[in-house]
């Protein structure tokens, strides 16, 4: 069994001082952890993070990459190649902040994924459903249909998903056990004739994760890590996540 991996979304947070005194705590608190731990920057201090995370045990995760994969004229963009110059190892795409704001959809995030592949990276795609389907009782349908973008692919060894229900993030609403269990033998039931046995899959889960729950979360069956939003802008409770996972 692999370990567990914690990511540790900033979304649009951050500034110079903060960063720098968040990874330092972040480099002295985890040096022991037996968890894969990340941090998804802002493409604004990837560079930043990548400086002050070198020599450690903490990958550098971004939040997004350009579907063009080639240099062009695509103003504002940042491709996944420039990303893997910067030293980042995980791209985060489809996260439900980029499909409601951005209008992501399963054809954008499919050039994504193979953008980020073709560059070497390991794409993290983040699913899940919003309140209104779960409620329709869509939601193992609705997930289902989301992984649909990762068919025919060369994945390398490893496809790492992020389940994170739209109604958990942000809300301190956090799925269920029995609700994170049952999706996530759901998901890895679904990834298997997709990704072929010979790739290792992962199903993160995200939503609310906190110090206080994580422990009960990482516990459950085929959950392989967590997609950590506001706990992970705090140093202690995101070491405490981190060590919940080892
Ligand atoms: O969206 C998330 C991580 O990608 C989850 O955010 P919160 O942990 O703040 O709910």
């Amino acid at each position: 069994m692999s370990r567990k991996l914690i990511i540790g979304n900033w979304k649009m947070h951050g500034r110079l001082a903060r960063n720098a005194e968040l990874i330092d705590a972040l480099r002295a608190g985890l040096a022991a952890c037996e968890a894969e731990v990340g941090v998804a920057v802002p493409t604004a201090y990837l560079s930043q993070a990548s400086h002050a995370l070198a020599g450690s045990t903490i990958a550098l995760s971004a939040q997004d990459a350009s579907r063009f994969a080639d240099d062009g004229a695509y103003t504002g963009e940042t491709s996944a190649n420039m990303l893997a110059d910067l030293g980042v190892s995980y791209v985060l795409l489809g996260h439900s902040e980029r499909r409601q704001y951005f209008q992501e959809d399963n054809a954008v995030l499919r050039e994504k994924i193979e953008a980020v592949l073709k560059a070497g990276l390991k794409p993290v795609l983040c699913i899940g459903e919003t309140l209104a389907e779960r409620e329709a009782g869509e939601h193992l349908l609705v997930t289902e249909g989301q992984l649909e973008v990762l068919k025919a692919l060369e994945l390398g060894d490893e496809c790492i998903v992020a389940y994170e229900p739209v109604w958990a993030i942000g809300t301190g609403k956090v799925a269920s056990i029995e609700q994170v269990a049952q999706m996530h033998a759901h998901l890895k039931q679904k990834l298997l004739p997709i990704v072929g046995c010979s790739v290792n899959i992962r199903v993160l889960y995200g939503g609310s994760v906190k110090s206080d729950n994580a422990s009960a979360i990482l516990a459950t069956p085929n959950v392989d890590g967590a997609l950590v939003g506001g706990a992970s802008l705090d140093a202690e409770s995101f070491k405490k996540i981190c060590q919940a996972a080892g």
